[in-house]
């Protein structure tokens, strides 16, 4: 893993992740109605067929073009710094392919079904989660690893200039 770009790696990582995303929520279309639950793991996790026309927390109901407009700049972003600052820092590589896959997989959605399916329902320490899918997985842990990424950068860039 320190090829200039791990490609090799990254663009099958990304396939995989978006075809993860696509069949889990081609299975709950075909096999549950909307509003159907079924208990996992007691009322900790719970698969919940749900439906979100907007954004995080249901946000910007119904804004398709918004969110066509927006995925379009962040996939843009994310492939500049791609090209730009990640060659040879495989961790942040990995983070912006993780939100590439997760952007990629909800966009999908809103092109071909005109909202998101959402199916991980989650009760952490008793507060409702909003219904999630693999793709707002993806988007989270790659923004979390981004952010972990560029703070541990500044800090290292930071010491270098201290010597
Ligand atoms: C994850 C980003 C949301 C995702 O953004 C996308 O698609 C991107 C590519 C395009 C958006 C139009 C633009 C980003 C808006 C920014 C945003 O929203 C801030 C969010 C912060 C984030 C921390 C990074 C919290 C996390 C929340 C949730 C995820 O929990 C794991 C709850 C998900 C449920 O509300 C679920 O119903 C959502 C539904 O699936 C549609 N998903 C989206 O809009």
């Amino acid at each position: 893993m320190n090829s200039k770009y791990n490609l090799h790696i990254m663009g099958p990582l990304a396939i995989f992740l978006i075809l993860a995303d696509q069949l889990t929520k081609w299975i709950i279309v075909k096999s549950m109605n909307i509003g159907d639950s079924v208990p996992v793991i007691g009322d900790i996790l719970e698969i919940t067929s749900h439906r979100n026309h907007g954004a995080a927390w249901g946000m910007l109901q119904n804004q398709m073009v918004f969110f066509y407009i927006i995925t379009l700049v962040v996939l843009a972003a994310l492939i500049y710094f791609y090209r730009n600052e990640a060659p040879f820092k495989p961790v942040m590589q990995l983070g912006l392919t993780l939100v590439s896959a997760g952007a990629i997989g909800n966009f999908i959605d809103r092109l071909f079904r005109g909202n998101v399916v959402d199916f991980i329902d989650t009760r952490i320490i008793n507060y409702d989660f909003p219904i999630f899918n693999v793709a707002d997985a993806c988007l989270t842990v790659g923004v979390f690893i981004l952010i972990y990424e560029i703070l541990v950068n500044e800090s290292k860039e930071k010491k270098n200039a201290d010597i």
